[in-house]
């Protein structure tokens, strides 16, 4: 069984550090980051605020994420080899796929393709303290935070709202022990009951994600 699991949310929300956790937990599991998939510097727009528009879907090259999603659930065998992650022989049925990112849920093409979706928040100022003691790559500009990042968080937030997609909330300002230990018992719950032929929709080459109405998960988060 492939199940492709999201583990979205705002910008420093904890998603990596979770991400890595899991990572270590799941077997036969391998990762994708979106982050790994912004355009060059020199193909992002500015806007009429002065500021490069990092945080849009646009600046990442999304159609290179997707092929990449799909090399794996063609093969998950041999996206795991290429990757260094070595397959547990006792559950060589089960592949799992977490993709790790900001704005997963607002491409169309992959957003069928989860089991489940996972988006971590944090309240606007924990996340502007996170946030002022990160380097990227491309250094922050002074008020990039305010001028483009969080109202570009608010907007995609409230577009995947509108939309309908079924997202399980999860509050980012939990421990980090408490946010693995949520997920990972999540996530081991979706492979017993999909064993059980009771589960969620297979992911990726299989088919779309079945949706029991468009209604939105909660499991204890805020
Ligand atoms: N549950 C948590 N509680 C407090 N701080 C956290 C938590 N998870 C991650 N952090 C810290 O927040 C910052 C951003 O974490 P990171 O995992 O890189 O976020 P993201 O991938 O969402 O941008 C890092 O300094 C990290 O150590
Ligand atoms: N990785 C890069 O090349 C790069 C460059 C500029 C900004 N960013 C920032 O990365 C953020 C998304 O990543 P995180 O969710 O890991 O914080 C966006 O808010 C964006 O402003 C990344």
């Amino acid at each position: 069984m492939k199940h492709i699991v999201g583990i979205g949310g705002v910008t420093n929300s904890g998603k990596t550090t979770l991400t890595s956790s899991l990572l270590r937990s799941l077997p036969n599991c391998c990762v994708i980051h979106q982050d790994d998939f912004f355009k060059p510097q020199d193909q992002i727009a500015v806007g009429e605020d002065g500021f490069k528009q990092w945080d849009v879907l646009e600046s990442l090259d999304m159609e290179a994420m997707l092929s990449t999603v799909r090399a794996w659930a063609s093969s998950p065998h041999k996206f795991a080899r290429a990757h260094g992650v070595s397959m547990q022989p006792d559950a060589a049925n089960t592949h799992i796929l977490l993709l790790e990112g900001f704005l997963l849920y607002s491409y169309k093409p992959l957003v069928d393709l989860y089991s489940r979706r996972y988006f971590l928040t944090v309240p606007y100022e924990e996340c502007k303290r996170r946030r002022s003691t990160r380097s990227y790559e491309v250094p922050d500009p002074p008020g990039l935070f305010d001028g483009h990042v969080w109202p570009m968080y608010q907007k995609y937030k409230r577009e995947m709202e509108a939309s309908g997609v079924e997202v399980v909330y999860l509050d980012g300002t939990k421990s980090r022990e408490q946010l693995f230990h949520q997920v990972l018992e999540d996530i081991r719950n979706l492979l017993l009951n999909s064993v059980a032929g009771r589960g969620q929709g297979p992911a990726g080459a299989q088919g779309p994600m079945r949706h029991a109405g468009h209604r939105k998960a909660q499991t204890g988060a805020a």
